[in-house]
């Protein structure tokens, strides 16, 4: 199976470049989810959060996210951590989910994919790039945050030109219509491989 790596800077439209995968019928694995998902169901990973953390972490089976954010953005061996305690365990399910795949390949959207190495595991990788003052405002206007959270988010992530740089496949992300082209084209390209 042909893993292509999907990833970009906060904000830049890796899930939205997912979804014009999916749409021509592509099996997407979209690792944040994933990883959400885990931390709610996996007991070790809870338990090991909550060694990490203390019992602020979790309220009632679900993580208090503002509680770990606070931490881990004032203190980056805290993050870290606990991409130790949960990394291993994604790319264990994501193993598992591409075995059940029937596709010529899958996309697996990391946001962080370079930035813990997951581009090694990758036949080919996609980065999306835009614009920083469009992916702000859409940010702004998805999520309940600030541009003081995007900007503690981004410092941790590599910067577009060091990812363009290792990529075969950059998208950039202007308008909707332009991304579904470069999709078609990306993808008539990785069938003939
Ligand atoms: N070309 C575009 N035009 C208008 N809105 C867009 C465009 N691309 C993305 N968006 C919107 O911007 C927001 C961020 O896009 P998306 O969620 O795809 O980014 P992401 O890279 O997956 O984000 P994150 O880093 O948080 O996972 C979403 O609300 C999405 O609908």
């Amino acid at each position: 199976m042909i893993i292509v790596g999907l990833t970009g800077g906060i904000g830049s439209g890796k899930t939205t470049v997912a979804k014009e995968f999916k749409k021509l019928g592509i099996p997407i694995y979209i690792a944040d989810d994933e990883a959400k998902k885990l931390m709610r169901k996996s007991k070790v990973i809870k338990r090991k959060l909550i060694q990490l953390f203390g019992n602020e972490s979790y309220i009632e089976g679900e993580l208090n996210r503002s509680f770990v954010a606070n931490i881990i953005f004032n203190n980056k061996s805290y993050l870290d951590k606990m991409n130790a305690i949960i990394h291993p365990r994604v790319a264990r399910h994501f193993e598992k989910w591409v075995l059940k795949q029937k596709s010529p390949y899958v996309i697996k959207e990391v946001a962080i994919l370079f930035e813990n190495g997951g581009d090694k595991s990758c036949d080919y990788i996609i980065t999306v790039t835009a614009n920083l003052k469009a992916r702000i405002e859409r940010l702004l206007e998805r999520d309940n945050t600030t541009p003081e959270k995007i900007e503690a988010i981004m410092k941790n992530q590599w910067t577009d030109e060091k990812k363009m740089e290792r990529s075969d496949f950059i998208i950039q992300n202007t308008t909707l219509e332009s991304i579904k082209n470069q999709v078609a084209e990306i993808h008539k390209n990785l069938l003939k491989r």
